[in-house]
């Protein structure tokens, strides 16, 4: 279970984030959904900690996730991908995805610089866990490719393969589909199902695409100049009054 009660971020004269509260059962999907500039990249950068907020909590599994640095999040099974692709272009496509496995590596720092045996070994070990991502997310022709030059929706499973390589129970994406095609938004959407039943995942998944969101989420959280103005099942929220305008900018 993740609580969000209260998280109010300020830059400057703007505040992105107001007050806003919800929670996400363990195992279920939520879509956060909004305008632009709604707060929904800020929010996310709260629950990873890249940002800090001026006010609030957020509770993961009983702990206080506020009080963690950002490394020690994506220990307690938190991973994120990002709206403009995390990936490093000169690497290729599975040494991306080991560099999100590393986050769980066990060996330390000095044995790494000194090449000792055990971490040849946890290589070998994260190089084979990779190799099994890349072959459940169909991106085994392109394991040796460098990830620039590749079809954005190629990078786009590649970026989930990495964020999957930290073994996270909550999952975290920003706007997944957005650039992809219908059938490529069609086909990420039965990828993200069928990874969230395999891996056991709670998802959080900020979104513009509303078939997208109304596919996969069971609740949607609507945010509007960083206040929640509506929560509650997918159709409920996509005729809600409120969320319309906020949308269309008129009443409905
Ligand atoms: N580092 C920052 N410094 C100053 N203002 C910021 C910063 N990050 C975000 N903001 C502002 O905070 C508000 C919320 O931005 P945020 O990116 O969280 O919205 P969003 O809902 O993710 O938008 P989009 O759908 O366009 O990604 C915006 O007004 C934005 O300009």
């Amino acid at each position: 279970m993740l609580t969000v009660d209260g998280i109010t971020v300020r830059f400057g004269g703007i505040t992105a984030l107001d007050g806003v509260a919800f929670a996400v059962e363990a195992g279920s999907a939520v879509g956060l959904i909004g305008p632009n500039g709604a707060g929904k990249t800020t929010l996310f950068n709260c629950l990873t900690r890249r940002c800090t907020p001026d006010a609030g909590t957020v509770r993961y599994e009983g702990e206080d996730l506020l009080g963690l640095a950002p490394h020690a999040v994506a220990r307690r099974g938190i991973a994120r991908t990002f709206q403009n692709l995390g990936l490093f272009p000169r690497l290729t496509v599975r040494e991306n995805v080991m560099v999100g496995a590393h986050t769980r590596g066990r060996a330390g720092h000095l044995a790494a610089a000194l090449r000792l045996p055990r971490v040849r070994q946890e290589e070998a070990r994260l190089r084979d866990q990779a190799d099994e991502l890349l072959r459940r997310l169909d991106l085994s022709d392109v394991a040796d490719r460098p990830a620039s030059g590749l079809p954005f929706g190629t990078l786009k499973r590649v970026e989930l393969a990495r964020a999957l390589a930290v073994r996270p129970r909550l999952l975290l994406l920003d706007e997944p589909v957005n650039g992809l095609s219908h059938g490529e938004v069609d086909d990420f959407a039965d990828l993200v199902r069928a990874i969230r039943q395999d891996f056991d995942l709670t998802l959080v998944v900020v979104e513009h695409h509303m078939g997208f969101v109304m596919g996969l989420c069971d609740r949607v959280v609507c945010l509007d100049f960083g206040r929640k103005i509506a929560e509650g099942p997918p159709e409920q929220v996509q005729r809600d009054p409120a969320v319309i305008e906020a949308y269309l900018g008129v009443a409905a």
